[in-house]
């Protein structure tokens, strides 16, 4: 199945992430990924979902250019990933994507302003100490740029974690369970500073999740079953989110098109 979506303002765009008939089979007898197709537009954000195992993960590595796919093509802003030479990857990574993890992956002995600066530098970039602080500034951090994870709560080291992804400034954030480890006040704060990412910077943004409430806030939500795409709601809320995922869980197949009020005329399919 091929999932695809116009970008948000309705123009024909070049798509942020596409991925073309991607395989990914771990030795003979598993495969995780099973000839996915999707088109996810620049400054939309994207939820995926899906039963344990049903390469929801997998996805996200072989779209983020962590994995690579056995078959098939990944596209991040038009640049083919797939061929590309370890350095040439780990180049485009740095340039053009974010990734947040469940478990923040911050460096212990770094203060904050360090670990956020960390991207720029390992780019060979020297940050100015302004732009270091208006990203923490941005998560609500100023005044914690000398603290180290450890003297942060959870929910802190996970902004500082959103604040470390998109200081490059990347075409793409990717967030594999962002929120799964933070109770609900802080994952709120963390999923708004992402929709925020989208709204006010044009960011595309691809989360997996297996909370619908988390995945309430994106512009559509992805289901995985197998490792097939497996339909998709469009602008739901997380009662309907949760009632499809019950559906995909006892085997039932709801109906896999949906959408909701005003943003019907976002959603129209294109061409992959
Ligand atoms: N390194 C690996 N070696 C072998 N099999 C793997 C490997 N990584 C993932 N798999 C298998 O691929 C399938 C998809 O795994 P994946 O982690 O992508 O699923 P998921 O939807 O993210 O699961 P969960 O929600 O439980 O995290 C599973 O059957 C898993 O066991």
């Amino acid at each position: 199945m091929t999932s695809t979506a116009s970008a948000p303002d309705g123009a024909t765009a070049r798509p942020a992430v596409q991925l073309t008939s991607v395989t990914r089979r771990y030795g003979a007898g598993v495969t995780a990924l099973d000839a996915v197709s999707l088109a996810l537009p620049a400054g939309s954000f994207t939820a995926v979902m899906g039963p344990s195992g049903s390469g929801k993960s997998t996805l996200l590595q072989c779209a983020a250019g962590l994995d690579r796919p056995t078959s098939g093509s990944v596209r991040i802003d038009g640049t083919e990933l797939t061929g590309l030479s370890e350095r040439r990857l780990t180049l485009l990574r740095r340039a053009h994507i974010g990734f947040v993890f469940q478990s923040f992956n911050l460096l212990p002995s770094l203060t904050a302003a360090q670990n956020v600066a960390l991207p720029l530098r390992l780019s060979g970039r020297r940050p100015s100490s302004a732009r270091v602080r208006e990203a923490l500034a941005r998560v609500g951090l100023a005044d914690r740029a000398e603290h180290r994870p450890g003297e942060l709560s959870g929910g802190q080291q996970q902004r500082v974690a959103v604040a470390r992804a998109l200081i490059t400034r990347p075409r793409v954030l990717f967030g594999d369970e962002p929120t799964g480890a933070l109770d609900s006040t802080a994952g709120r704060e963390v999923l708004r500073l992402l929709r925020e990412a989208v709204d006010t910077d044009g960011r595309t943004v691809v989360m997996v999740t297996h909370d619908p409430l988390a995945a309430s806030y994106a512009d559509r939500v992805l289901f995985l079953v197998d490792g097939r795409v497996h339909g998709e709601l469009a602008g739901a809320g997380a009662e309907r989110i949760a009632a499809h995922m019950a559906g995909l869980t006892a085997g039932a197949r709801p109906d896999a098109k949906d959408s909701r009020g005003g943003l019907d005329a976002r959603r129209e399919a294109l061409p992959c």
